[in-house]
């Protein structure tokens, strides 16, 4: 991801250039003989846009202004960015008997600042502040939200009056509740919050855990990138203020950009690391390289720079690393690399996210959980996947790692591993086991008279044929340098001899550009007894060799001490 919260913002900078549609006739009160449950009050929201930010109030709310108000008719104020203070104005009507109590729920935490007016019992207008430029206790409810509480007269319609004021974009998304609906919401809410933040947790406690156990710094980069999301959507959605930074109000507008910026440069690094892009492509690295350093760069415009410059900068720089990290790991999915397939399922999940979440702004797409919560659920997406990429980089080590490089044999490593566990297997069932030794004759003269690079061609040419002719359970290694081994198990001396003998013919025949590529086998076959060891087995089939090279070469020679088992 780059910077969820970033696109959060930018979406409302683009719904605030097309949102907001104004409608003439004046809206009807809410009546709250309604069970209201999260009721949007965008319906019943009239607005005034005022330029300078230097109207008061008394000169919003005087007759004379009445008709200067507009009807919003979408179901979300996306003004975006501009000076303008955003007046709002809604009634409530209450037909009971009795006065009632509602609360209003403004949904998007970032504003600066909220005010509300109400008029008193004893007809004064009242004024309450709020806004994310308070520190966090000056709120009516300590929530991550606004909330107001209003106490509507019984039989009357109230008219209440709020003021938006931001340097960053303004959206005004006003929702109705009942006490008892806001508590059952609020505790869904909750429990939502707990468990998305809580698989967070076990994420990066999961890897961090991982990390002490491998050393591998790609984690890190990955714990970093993790970390730096949760913080970004932790900061939109008002919790990193409430719980973090509760007195700072000044560090919490800040933060934004700091956070969005660490968040871009560490998914740049942790794909640079994960996708082995040193290793695969130089000019790819250095492109993302370059994209990390002048992305770290931007990091002290989180302090010298206006919020909307600042903004501005930082959904710009989204946008490109959304473009160079789609570009790179398509490159590598192109080029086979299973780790890219996780990274763009990742990736994609993390952009239909964020696209359903622009959708959802410009009201493309319903206002639900699934719309108001998909960058979230994208991220998480994201997150699980990245996991399975790092795995599936694991699992590419693992098959290197037991893997010879030129043959794609496997190598001296899992022999050991593997003779020892068929040793194991053959003395437990009593069955027997056999081993050829292959060494190519004279290679030496090979190399120096066509040199290293044809003498390669003939390792790996020969590693295929061993691969080709030798099927399971058999097993073939390159044992080192120009000399090959060949597993046999549940397999007597005489078949053994029969398959090497094979072996050798094949590749006698197999050369003729050169003068000739002969091998020489030494064989071992036993029958594991309580006295037999892998070394002795070793120890036979090797001095078997030596006697193979001994009477000239290109022949099979038997261990005399085992072959009789
Ligand atoms: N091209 C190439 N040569 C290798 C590789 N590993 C070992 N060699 C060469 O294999 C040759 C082995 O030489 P020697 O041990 O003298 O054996 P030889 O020439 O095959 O002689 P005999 O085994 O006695 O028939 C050396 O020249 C090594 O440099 C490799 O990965 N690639």
């Amino acid at each position: 991801m780059t910077a969820t919260s970033v696109w959060r913002v930018w979406a409302f900078f683009i719904a605030g250039m097309i949102g907001g549609v104004p409608v003439l006739a004046a809206p009807e009160p809410v009546s709250l003989r309604l069970e209201l449950r999260g009721y949007s009050l965008a319906p019943y929201i009239e607005f005034l846009q005022d330029r300078t930010g230097a109207l008061t109030f008394a000169q919003v709310s005087a007759e004379s202004m009445r008709r200067e108000y507009r009807r919003l008719d979408t179901t979300a104020g996306g003004f975006g960015f501009n000076q303008s203070a955003w007046w709002v104005r809604f009634s409530l009507h209450n037909p009971n008997p009795r006065s009632v109590t509602y609360l209003v729920r403004q949904d998007y935490p970032l504003i600066d600042q909220i005010a509300l007016w109400e008029k008193t019992p004893a007809g004064q207008w009242r004024e309450r502040r709020s806004g994310d430029q308070l520190p966090f206790w000056q709120r009516d409810i300590e929530h991550r939200d606004f909330l107001f509480v209003f106490e509507v007269p019984a039989d009357s319609v109230a008219t209440y009056y709020m003021r938006f004021a931001s340097k960053g974009p303004i959206n005004i998304g006003l929702f109705l509740y009942s006490p008892e609906s806001l508590i059952q919401t609020l505790s869904v809410d909750q429990l939502l919050n707990g468990l998305f933040y809580g698989a967070y947790l076990v994420l990066i406690a999961y890897n961090l855990c991982i990390f002490f156990v491998v050393r591998d710094r790609v984690f890190l980069y990955y714990l970093a990138y993790l970390f730096f999301t949760v913080m970004n959507l932790a900061i939109h959605s008002g919790f990193a203020f409430q719980f973090l930074w509760p007195d700072n109000p000044d560090w919490g507008n800040r933060s934004v950009g700091v956070f969005a910026v660490l968040a871009m440069v560490s998914v740049l690094q942790f794909a640079r690391s994960v996708l082995a892009l040193r290793r695969h492509s130089a000019a790819l690295d250095r492109l993302s390289r370059l994209a990390m350093v002048s992305f770290a760069c931007a990091l002290p415009a989180a302090w010298l720079l206006p919020y909307p410059q600042l903004i501005a900068l930082i959904a710009l720089l989204a946008s490109a690393t959304a473009v160079i990290v789609l570009w790179l790991v398509s490159l590598r999915v192109l080029s086979g690399d299973t780790s890219a397939i996780y990274f763009l399922l990742a990736w994609v999940a993390l952009l239909v996210g964020i696209g359903c979440y622009l959708m959802k702004s410009f009201g493309l797409l319903p206002h639900n959980f699934f719309t108001q919560h998909s960058t979230q659920i994208g991220c998480l997406i994201e997150m699980v996947l990245l996991s399975l990429a790092l795995g599936s980089r694991f699992r590419v080590f693992r098959i290197e790692s037991r893997t010879d490089s030129l043959t794609q044999l496997f190598n001296r490593r899992q022999f050991n591993e593997l003779l020892q566990s068929e040793f194991n297997r053959a003395t437990r069932f009593n069955q027997p086991l056999a081993l050829l030794l292959l060494d190519i004759d004279h290679f030496k003269q090979l190399n120096d008279q066509f040199g290293h690079a044809e003498g390669d061609k003939v390792l790996k040419r020969i590693g295929g044929i061993l691969s080709h002719s030798v099927r399971k359970p058999a097993l073939s290694f390159r044992f080192g340098g120009e000399e090959f081994a060949v597993i046999l198990p549940r397999t007597n001396a005489t078949d053994a001899a029969a398959v090497a003998e094979r072996l050798r013919r094949r590749i006698a025949k197999e050369f003729d550009q050169y003068e000739r590529i002969t091998i020489s086998v030494g064989l071992a076959a036993l029958l594991p007894t309580d006295s037999g060891s892998i070394e002795g087995l070793l120890d036979a089939a090797d001095t078997a060799l030596y006697e193979a090279k001994a009477h000239g070469r290109n022949c099979v020679v038997c261990s005399p001490a085992l072959q009789a088992v």
